[in-house]
């Protein structure tokens, strides 16, 4: 298994504003103003990466492709021939890449594959911040049961492949246990002995750069997760290597990408035009 390397990943986005003793009502101020700058310069770019692809329809060839440029490119790396436990995203039709044939690769040999799953929390009896403001949706990664299990999904209304809520207590975490983690046990029983966390995680974009910045569609899913399963667990991060994975198109230049706090790097990108960025020493 190929170790991933230490974090080159969590980039902030701003180096403190002055040294000058800024009085603290100031300060607040510059950095709300700093962080609505930063959400209307993404903003912005994610309106001109559309753009660019606003002509491309479902099955467009320039994209299937690129995505088979892409998938190949991984199914043909060390890092994903020896993983046994992959997080892979679920393409919606359009200008992304589409993991279709990966995920059918990697079920077809024998790989446990586990995929986005968006849902509310239920709200914690003991958490006073759950009662007071309706939580918003979170995403985990849940497996999928083989090949016939992906080929029966439906689209949800972004066009992705999704799981059926009814099915998802049944379903192994990729963060331990089964079902959302909001209605595992906290005791969860036995869970030291379960098998946890990804050896790979393929994850999607609207833009990213060579440093391996990522901008996403806004939500944050992708952040919050990183941030909820980045632990190193004997010197690997639960998530695994994060790679991103984008059209030609999608590729900005450096410093292009606003990033906030809460913005996290990935370990690698890798493009439809067949270049690789890989960070940090990441071996892919
Ligand atoms: N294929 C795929 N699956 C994914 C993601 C993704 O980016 N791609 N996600 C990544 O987090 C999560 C879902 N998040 C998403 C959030 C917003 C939109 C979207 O298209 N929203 C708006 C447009 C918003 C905008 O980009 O300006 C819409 O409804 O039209 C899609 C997915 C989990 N699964
Ligand atoms: N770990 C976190 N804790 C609290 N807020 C967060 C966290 N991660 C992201 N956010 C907030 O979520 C909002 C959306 O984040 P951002 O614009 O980076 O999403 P994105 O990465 O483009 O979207 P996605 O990952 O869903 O594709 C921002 O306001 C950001 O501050």
């Amino acid at each position: 298994m190929v170790p991933t390397t230490k974090s080159t990943s969590r980039l902030n986005a701003h180096t403190p504003s002055s040294t000058y003793n800024l009085d603290n009502a100031f300060r607040r101020k510059l950095s709300t103003k700093m962080a609505s700058d930063i959400k209307n310069a993404k903003s912005k770019l994610r309106t001109e990466i559309k753009n660019i692809y606003s002509h491309v329809k479902p099955g467009d060839t320039m994209v299937l492709s690129e995505s088979s440029t892409v998938c190949n490119r991984i199914m043909h790396s060390a890092l994903y021939m020896n993983a046994t436990r992959i997080g892979c995203y679920l393409s919606m039709p359009g200008a992304e890449i589409q993991t279709g044939n990966f995920v059918r690769h990697a079920l077809s040999h024998g790989k446990r594959v586990f995929v986005p799953y968006l849902y509310k929390p239920t709200p914690s009896k003991t958490s006073d911040e759950a009662e007071a403001k309706p939580k918003r949706r979170i995403m985990e990664l849940l497996e999928l049961n083989g090949l016939q299990d992906y080929e029966s999904l439906e689209r949800d209304s972004w066009g992705i492949p999704t799981l059926k809520a009814d099915s998802v207590a049944d379903r192994w975490n990729a963060m331990g246990g089964k079902g959302t983690s909001d209605v595992q046990d906290a005791d969860n029983e036995g869970a030291e002995h379960e098998e946890r966390g990804l050896d790979l995680l393929v994850v999607p974009g609207v833009a990213f750069d060579e440093e391996g910045r990522r901008l996403g569609h806004g939500a944050g899913f992708y952040d919050r997760f990183l941030q909820q399963s980045g632990q190193e667990v004997a010197g690997k991060r639960e998530h695994g290597v994060r790679i991103g994975v984008g059209l030609t198109g999608q590729m900005v230049g450096t410093g292009r990408i606003p990033m906030e706090d809460t913005d996290w790097a990935m370990d690698a990108v890798v493009v439809g035009n067949g270049r690789v960025f890989a960070l940090g020493g990441t071996d892919v």
